[in-house]
């Protein structure tokens, strides 16, 4: 079976930009091309764990999972819709697609700067997949499956401020005045979309922002006219996937309770008859799914009330959130994965930052702040219930979260952590950490991550019966962790937090529907002299005239 090589063909559309042959050629008798259709096979090994009634010993079998994937590779006309365009991380998302399309470089005081997309994994971050003899072999990670270029996609958005995005550039001092002048004629036309304003949901101190507003107060007006916003958008575009993404301002909690929006028909209805309680970002999720948009959270507050989780289950999109991992909780998802792992005690955290720009202002107030020190703070449950060792109890270390806002330091977030932990013989170990940021540019890579990896999710099915059956992911799209500080999971899953654990499952995931064998930290070829290889995967390999390899269980490597 020739290998297959999977070009990534965009579709064309006027912001369709060629994208580069794809570079990876995957030759195994488990995988197998159809026109635009990848077929692949994938065993699944997990242990099944139970523990011993009498004993208490645990019991461990180690099983394999046929799954089947089914792949098109041809990534859709994908459009992006960002509740919140003219703010900091809305106008710094476009720009630098811009910049990036039109290969801008301006000048600073460092030098000559080029337009990139650094920070994004999808586009910045490579994938090891072993070693060739001679050297460690990574590739790109958007070389393992036709996924979209942030430049390939279409955005647009709403605000509830009318400035148009070259005045937003200004307001937001994100990017030098070089570039913001450069970008002028792309930015200065545009202006988001009216949008809706519910004043008792983000702080007072945003009142004078809201100066574009769709009229009235029929919460059931305002969802009919967002669902024509998204319907126009992607007529107009010709599109095939829309993606609305939140990255308005924080708002508080919403209440969870019965008869407001724990179904789907609770909520349609408690928008119908203007329920206070329900917050723009319900509304703005509730007309995205009903026009089969899929609609991601970028902020901490708890949109994905089970009601929308429901009516994206009913709609067949997907759902994700909450609240974009950018910076200190990044470092964090990662720093105490490796504290831990070392058998070192995280005691006490604190992760104090002040900030200037409009996210730190809307903050600055309570509730708004709650939201946030909510998300901030559930990062390092799943570290700490990972070692029993260090915390029999179960209670993690004290953890401060503390957010100032300072004006005149405007998006550059200045942040302070320090780790203090118990070590060897009853000694201490403090580390401390300074983090300056402009805290958008750590943001916007990851609005493009979270609609390329929604694109691409939509493109995927997997059977579980041997390809009878295929079906999508759950609509509760949780591979999306990694880039969120307190990822919605589907419901009785456990939530991962561990930056590097993330990673790997991310790029695991899309190996193994690429056909490619997980990579194995193990490199046991380093120490062991390495036995003959096979391609392994089903029995019945997914093609006819496959190598007679009849594997069974029981020949699969590693089970013998
Ligand atoms: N590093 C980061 O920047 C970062 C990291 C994690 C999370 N976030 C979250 O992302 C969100 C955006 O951050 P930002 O720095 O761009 O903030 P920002 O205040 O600059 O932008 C938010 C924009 O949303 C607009 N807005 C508010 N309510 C709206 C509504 N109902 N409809 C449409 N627009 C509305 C505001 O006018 C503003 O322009 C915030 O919730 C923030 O907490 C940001
Ligand atoms: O991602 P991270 O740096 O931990 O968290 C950030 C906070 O520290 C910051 O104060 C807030 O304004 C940003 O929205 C973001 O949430």
């Amino acid at each position: 079976m020739p290998p297959h090589s999977s070009p990534i063909v965009c579709q064309k559309s006027k912001n369709c930009v060629e994208a580069k042959p794809q570079a990876l050629l995957v030759d195994s008798p488990f995988t197998r091309r159809d026109g635009d259709t990848l077929h692949s096979s994938y065993t699944y090994r997990r242990n099944a764990l139970a523990r011993d009634a009498t004993t208490g010993a645990l019991k461990v079998t180690p099983q394999v999972h046929d799954f089947r994937f089914r792949t098109n590779l041809k990534p859709s006309r994908t459009g992006v819709m960002l509740v919140g365009l003219g703010g900091n991380n809305g106008s710094t998302a476009l720009g630098a697609i811009i910049a990036n399309r039109h290969g801008m470089s301006w000048r600073s005081r460092d030098g000559t700067h080029t337009a990139n997309y650094f920070g994004s994994v999808t586009q910045a971050a490579t994938v090891h997949l072993g070693w060739d003899g001679s050297e460690q072999v990574y590739v790109p990670f958007n070389d393992i499956l036709p996924i979209l270029s942030p430049s390939d996609l279409v955005v647009d958005g709403w605000d509830i401020n009318g400035a148009n995005l070259y005045e937003a550039m200004l307001r937001s001092k994100v990017f030098e005045p070089t570039l913001i002048d450069q970008l002028r004629p792309h930015m200065e036309g545009i202006v988001p979309k009216p949008s809706i304003y519910y004043p008792d949901f983000i702080a007072s101190n945003q009142s004078d922002r809201a100066n574009n507003l769709i009229p009235g107060s029929s919460k059931s007006a305002h969802l009919t006219r967002i669902r024509d916003d998204i319907r126009e958008f992607k007529q107009k575009h010709e599109l095939d996937t829309v993606i609305v993404l939140w990255t308005a301002n924080t708002e508080r909690f919403t209440e969870v309770r019965a008869g407001l929006n724990m179904t789907a028909d609770e909520l349609l209805a408690a928008i119908e008859r203007n329920e206070e309680e329900v917050s723009p970002s319900n509304v703005f999720a509730v007309a995205s799914i009903l026009e089969g948009a899929h609609y991601i959270n970028g902020s901490p507050q708890n949109t994905l009330v089970p009601g929308i989780v429901q009516l994206a289950k009913k709609k067949n999109v997907f759902v994700g959130g909450d609240d974009f991992k950018s910076g200190q909780t990044k470092i964090k998802s990662a720093l105490v994965d490796f504290l831990v792992s070392s058998g070192l005690k995280p005691e006490s955290i604190v992760s104090y930052n002040h900030l200037g720009n409009n996210d730190g202002k809307n903050l600055s107030e309570q509730r708004q702040f709650r939201s946030k020190e909510i998300s901030k703070a559930s990062v390092v449950d799943d570290m700490v219930a990972a070692n029993h060792i260090l915390y029999p109890d179960g209670k993690g270390p004290d953890h401060c979260i503390v957010i100032k806002y300072v004006p005149f330091v405007g998006d550059s977030k200045r942040a302070m952590d320090e780790y203090t932990c118990s070590i060897f013989m009853g000694g201490k170990q403090t580390i401390s950490m300074h983090n300056t940021c402009e805290d958008s540019l750590l943001a916007s890579p990851l609005i493009y991550d979270l609609a390329i990896l929604t694109e691409l999710s939509v493109r995927i099915q997997y059977s579980s019966d041997g390809g009878m059956t295929y079906q999508p992911f759950h609509e509760v799209l949780s591979l999306l962790s990694i880039f969120l500080k307190a990822p919605v999971v589907p419901e009785g899953t456990p939530v991962g937090n561990a930056f590097m654990r993330q990673f790997s499952a991310l790029t695991k995931l899309f190996t193994a529907v690429a056909g490619i064998s997980s990579d194995s930290d193990l490199q046991l070829e380093f120490f062991s002299k390495l036995p003959a290889g096979k391609a392994i995967g089903l029995a019945s390999p997914l093609v006819a005239k496959a190598p007679v390899q009849t594997v069974t269980d029981d020949a699969l490597p590693g089970l013998v």
